[in-house]
Formats: C-alpha cells, structure tokens, sequence
C-alpha cells in the first residue's frame, strides 16, 4: 500500500481523536470535504462549527451536508476563522480542528488565508483543545502568498512549547510540484 498524502493522512489523525458527540471546527470549510467528514466523525450528537469568508462555499457545504443527512450538528458562518472566539464559551471543547490553508479549488484563487488571520484564531483554538485532541494545517507554499503564511506557520509551531503540545510536520519532500504538507499539532 502506498503512503497516503498529507490530504488522507490528516482525516486518519482527525478520525484518531475526534468522538461521537465531540465539539470540532473546520476553520476553512471552502467546499465542504472536511466539514461532511467532521459531521460524521462526530455523529448526530455532535458539533461542527465551521467557518469561510465566501457565500458560494457555504452554500455548496450546506447542499452536501443535507444530502449526506448531517446537516443537523453542523453550524456554518460567514466569517474569518479569526473570530472564533467569538463562537466558543470558556469551557467549551474541542476534539479536532482543521485549517485547510490557500485558496478555494474551482474557486476565487485571490481570497487566501493569511498568516496573521490563521495564527489569530490558531492562538484562540489552542487552549481548548482536549488532552489528545489535535489542531491540523494543510499548508501550500506554491501559490503568491503562501510561502510567507507557511513560512509564519511554521515558526509558530515550533515555538510551542514540548510539555503542552507536540506537532507533527507531515509530506512528501521529492516531488517536482510544491505539495502541500500537514502541521498537526497535539495538546498533551
Ligand atoms: C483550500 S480552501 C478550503 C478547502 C476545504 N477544506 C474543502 O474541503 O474544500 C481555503 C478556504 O479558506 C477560505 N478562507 C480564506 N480566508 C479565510 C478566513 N480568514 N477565514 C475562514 N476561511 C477563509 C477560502 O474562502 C477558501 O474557501
């Protein structure tokens, strides 16, 4: 069996940690793959909460999570991932959470993530991840604007602390395409 990519092997690290009834966020639902796959990892007891700055891509999620029948666990909003403090209470937690960095596939390729707004609501997710539970970063350095949000990313994770968190840097370094990678980042 071949390697899975950094695409596959972050469901596997999402499918590892997240339980039914759990509480998730899908920081950039974009078309949706990652919020179906969240709404059914965390079953009719659950709560995604997902967020994305363009209306298409959260009409076209919300299509798919009414076909799939999930969409009752699943609240989408239309805003930046930087608000999402905004969206959690002091105690809520969080078993999985996934940025999925860029722009939309099929999509508007000028509406990116941006480092300063991505670390912004990595830093407000951080503490209330679960023991065990994981932040995860699909990250594309190949696009105008994505070395310097993968370059800023990077550091970050590097900079946080061993006894807290350990993360993960995850992909295949031969290929003549710049492929994305996976930062997963585990709360101790
Ligand atoms: C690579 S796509 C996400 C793909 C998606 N996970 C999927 O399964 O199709 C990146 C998405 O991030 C969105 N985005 C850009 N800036 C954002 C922000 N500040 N907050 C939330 N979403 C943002 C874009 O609109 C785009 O849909």
């Amino acid at each position: 069996m071949n390697l899975p990519n950094a695409l596959t092997y972050s469901h596997t690290l999402l499918a590892d940690c997240v339980y039914a009834g759990a509480t998730v966020v899908d920081a950039t639902v974009g078309n949706g793959h990652d919020t179906v796959f969240l709404a059914q990892l965390v079953g009719p007891t659950g709560h995604v909460i997902g967020f994305d700055v363009q209306a298409a891509a959260l009409q076209r999620t919300q299509t798919q999570l009414v076909l799939t029948g999930a969409a009752d666990r699943v609240d989408l909003h239309l805003t930046g991932h930087e608000h999402v403090a905004d969206y959690l209470t002091p105690t809520t937690q969080i078993a999985g959470a996934i940025f999925n960095l860029g722009y939309l596939p099929g999509g508007d390729k000028t509406r990116i993530t941006r480092a300063t707004t991505t670390l912004t609501a990595v830093r407000a997710l951080l503490p209330h991840l679960t023991r065990g539970g994981r932040l995860l970063l699909m990250v594309y350095s190949g696009h105008p604007g994505g070395a310097a949000e993968a370059t800023a990313v990077h550091q970050f994770c590097t900079t946080l602390p061993q006894h807290d968190y350990q993360v993960l840097q995850y992909g295949f370094i031969n290929q003549i395409h710049q492929p994305p990678y996976l930062l997963a980042i585990e709360r101790r």
